[in-house]
């Protein structure tokens, strides 16, 4: 049996879009209620959906997900949901989104981590889009607006980085490394060995730029699978996506609808000593949400990056 369905192929796209004598920009609203069933909202009940159209012509979708006995800024929105499904599936660009409300100030904030985000075009489909502002922009037939609308005057990485740092969705290396003679410690099962490799990959392709601390973090279910995620800041720090929360998504999109409670090891890689640490967070969050999990944290070094004139 296929699970939900998170990310549809660009020819899929398009031939679901020629069936329904739609465009795929047309078929973007029409995924919206598809990706508010994706939703996991035990606390607040409402259910928000994010559906993305990428440059690769390919859709992703996104919900929201609460966790309870928890405080709230835990929770992944459905727009951060939609970006981290992106980043794990290396989509290089988001052009459009259809969202069922109206994307909160925090989200059109992390929309902003994205290169030319005020170009982002968006639709938001249930009733709370009566309040715009852009009627110039709105006179287009798809009736999306930029980004550069609903966020003016933003505050961006434009503001703190020089252009050439890669942005979210851009491709990252980290070059962080486990220092060479790091075994793993006694008495730490021999599974952590492979998820903390994968927790590693992450952290290297983690968008840290404001504080230079990467993380990543994989999650292995009981049937042994693993998922991972990489942690994400913003240049206003507050809508930064922490490790546990990508890996997550991860889980969501894999995991087939499966409770959190299956979660049965977690892996973090983070810098000895961070500015910005998520050891302690992700404790918090993980004994939560599957108690029974069991949780280490392995630290990792950044190497220089190699001088682009050594060939050897
Ligand atoms: O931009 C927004 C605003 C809210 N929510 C979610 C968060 C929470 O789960 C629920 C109620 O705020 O809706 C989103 O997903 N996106
Ligand atoms: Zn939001």
């Amino acid at each position: 049996m296929d699970g939900p369905i998170f990310v549809i192929e660009a020819s899929e796209a398009e031939s679901m879009a020629k069936q329904s004598g739609l465009t795929v920009l047309q078929l973007l609203p029409t995924l919206v209620k598809s990706a508010q069933a994706l939703a996991r909202t035990p606390i607040s009940n409402y259910q928000v959906g994010a559906v993305g159209l990428g440059s690769s012509g390919r859709i992703f979708l996104g919900g929201n997900v609460e966790f309870p006995g928890l405080p709230l800024y835990h929770s992944i929105h459905a727009e951060q949901f939609l970006i981290t499904n992106l980043t794990l599936n290396a989509e290089p660009s988001l052009k459009y989104v259809a969202v069922s409300a109206a994307p909160c100030g925090h989200c059109r904030q992390f929309f902003q981590e994205i290169r030319h985000a005020p170009d982002i075009h968006l639709l938001i489909t249930g009733d709370s889009n009566s309040n715009h502002n852009c009627k110039d922009d709105l006179a287009n037939e798809e009736q999306f607006e930029p980004m550069s609308c609903l966020l003016p005057h933003r505050f961006g990485p434009d503001d703190l980085l020089g252009e050439d740092v890669p942005l979210l969705l851009e491709p990252h290396h980290n070059n962080l490394s486990f220092l060479s003679d790091a075994k793993l410690p006694d008495g730490v099962s021999a599974a952590f060995e492979d998820l903390r490799n994968e927790a590693l990959e992450a952290a290297n392709k983690s968008h840290a730029p404001y504080t230079n601390c990467p993380s990543g973090l994989a999650l292995m279910d009981c049937e042994g699978k693993v998922f991972s995620g990489s942690y994400m800041e913003s240049a206003a720090y507050n809508p930064s996506m922490g490790p546990v929360q990508a890996a997550l998504v991860a889980y969501v999109m894999g995991g087939r609808g499966g409770g959190h409670d299956r979660i049965v090891a977690a892996a973090l890689v983070e810098k000895q000593g961070a500015q910005a640490r998520q050891e302690e967070t992700a404790r918090l969050l993980l004994n939560e949400i599957s108690p029974k999990c069991e949780f280490k944290v392995f630290h990792c070094v950044s190497s220089p990056s190699p001088s682009p004139n050594n060939c050897n």
